[in-house]
């Protein structure tokens, strides 16, 4: 923030993230700002840090109460002197003169958030009339935002209060609620500030990184045959519904795979025959035409689900498990257990990695996709992140939830988030085939040798990267295609 005189109101509230707010109006009224506080709680049983820090802004300005549960009139006419535009009364009045435009510090609520704001609509909405001249800065998260789940929380009547701000400075690290549901838009742009605590070397949870190109470049394995970067096998639908299975298999070789096979039943052959090239074919008439095909040690990785169909999906899946080696699992492979699901994950093995999208999710996991609709009335609310790990565990595999926001979780409760928002926004994936394109990338990392949750984090930001590169206009199709600029730009 530029140094100088300019104007703040800080709004602290009852807990440590109060307490910041109070540390943050010194340190601006000792730069030269006009800051006004104000309090909604009670300084009695304030935490001692936040205690402290109180004591401390109270020997350089006043504090301005609002009481609990809901400021009064007098309370609220002193917020409205000092936020909205217009002739001043006696506080606003000493602010009035600073330059630059005002900027509101929303210290109310952090991570501590446990229920949904009641009785602060009053006090919000003074705030967001003066948003037009002011800038809102939230102290780790918005007020009303659960930090673990990114879900504004509610009321049993539906009442949803919330600060939106344009820039929150979180500390630390990101939490799950800047990246996860509601958060990014929330949140606006987010700014992790160094508060000198030891960084965790291994942590649980963290949000996708970039690949790293020596991770992906394929003369890591110099003079390498192609077999030594893995073959995979994409298992395709029939007559008319090879689309889907092409483009998984054309992102698999894209990402490197050094093979990829595309086995569909003997009446598609001509039609996928007509459509590839550098992909090879095979004709499996049946689950046990395909359990003979994958007799093959070189066979590294499989991909089963896109436009598989329906109608004989159990069988199919059932020997992509048997073979053991890693495999993906989306789409028709993943519906087809709507009934059963526990026949499915009595199946699965540690390499597999599923990959559905929310509709997919509930067909598996309906009692964890009702708890992620219900409405999140209390702190913490859970989350897709909560959604994902649960279903892993029960799984037994990777699981990645898609969606704008992503999440990949692994049985032993490693999981990593991508949020495709603010820069990192790829809106045009949001089209009929892209998570064909994702199956086909993780499929092929699979077959390059990378573990379950390394392949799909990997997949997933490099999917969002090629949609970006290519941007408005994207296609399926032209995901592929753009992946080569992305890789050439990995350092
Ligand atoms: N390592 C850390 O944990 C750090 C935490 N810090 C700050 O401390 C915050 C967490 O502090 P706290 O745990 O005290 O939590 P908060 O300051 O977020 O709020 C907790 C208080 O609010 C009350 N409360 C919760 N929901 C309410 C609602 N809807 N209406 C009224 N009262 C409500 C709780 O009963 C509790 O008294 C972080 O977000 C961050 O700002 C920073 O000081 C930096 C270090
Ligand atoms: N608005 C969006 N922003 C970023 N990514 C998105 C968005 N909408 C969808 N995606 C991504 O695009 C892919 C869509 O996959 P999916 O829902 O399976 O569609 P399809 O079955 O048509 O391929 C997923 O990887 C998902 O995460």
């Amino acid at each position: 923030m530029a140094a100088g005189a300019q104007s703040a109101v800080v709004l602290c509230g009852p807990g440590n993230n109060g307490g910041d707010g109070f540390v943050i109006a010194r340190m601006l009224h000792a730069r030269g700002w006009q800051v006004a506080v104000f309090f909604y709680g009670d300084a009695a049983r304030l935490p001692a840090d936040a205690a402290e820090a109180y004591a401390a802004w109270q020997a350089v300005g006043p504090v301005h109460p609002l009481s609990q549960p809901e400021p009064d009139e007098t309370q609220l006419c002193a917020l409205a002197d000092v936020v909205l535009p217009g002739p001043t009364g006696p506080i606003g009045g000493t602010m009035a003169a600073a330059p630059g435009r005002l900027v509101l510090i929303d210290a109310l609520f952090g991570t501590g958030l446990t229920r949904p704001l009641v009785g602060l609509d009053l006090t919000l909405r003074l705030c967001q009339e003066a948003r037009a001249p002011a800038a809102f800065v939230a102290v780790d998260v918005p007020s009303g935002l659960c930090a673990d789940a990114g879900r504004v929380l509610t009321t049993p009547a539906g009442a949803a209060l919330c600060l939106p701000a344009d820039l929150t400075v979180s500390f630390h690290g990101r939490k799950p609620g800047h990246l996860l549901a509601e958060g990014p838009e929330i949140c606006g742009k987010v700014v992790v500030a160094d508060i000198g605590l030891p960084d965790d070397p291994a942590p649980q949870v963290r949000p996708v990184d970039a690949p790293r190109a020596a991770d992906l470049d394929k003369a890591a394995l110099r003079g390498a045959h192609k077999f030594a970067h893995g073959h995979a096998v994409v298992v395709s639908g029939g007559v008319g519904q090879g689309g889907a299975s092409r483009l998984a298999a054309r992102a698999a070789l894209r990402i490197g795979a050094g093979l990829v096979t595309l086995a569909c039943p003997p009446a598609a052959l001509i039609e996928n025959a007509a459509r590839l090239d550098a992909i090879m074919l095979r004709s499996v008439r049946d689950a046990e035409a395909l359990t003979q095909m994958l007799d093959d040690p070189r066979i590294t990785a499989l991909c089963i689900g896109p436009g598989l169909g329906l109608t004989r999906a159990r069988p199919l899946v059932a020997a992509v498990l048997a073979r053991g080696v890693p495999a993906v699992l989306d789409a028709d492979a993943l519906s087809v257990w709507v009934d059963e699901p526990a026949a499915l994950f009595a199946a699965l093995h540690p390499g597999c990695v599923l990959t559905p999208h929310l509709g997919e999710f509930a067909r598996l996991f309906p009692d964890l996709a009702d708890l992620l609709a219900a409405p999140a009335s209390s702190g913490p609310a859970f989350s897709k992140l909560d959604a994902a790990r649960a279903a892993s565990r029960r799984a037994g595999c990777v699981v990645l939830l898609k969606g704008a926001d992503t999440v990949i979780a692994a049985p032993d409760g490693q999981a990593r988030i991508h949020s495709a928002s603010g820069a990192q926004a790829a809106p045009w994936l949001a089209t009929a085939g892209a998570g064909d394109v994702l199956a086909g990338l993780i499929a092929g990392l699979l077959a390059r040798g990378k573990p379950p949750l390394e392949a799909a984090s990997m997949a997933v930001w490099l999917h969002a990267a090629s949609a970006r590169a290519f941007g408005p206009g994207l296609t399926a199709d032209d995901l592929s295609d753009a992946l080569p600029g992305v890789l050439r730009a990995l350092t």
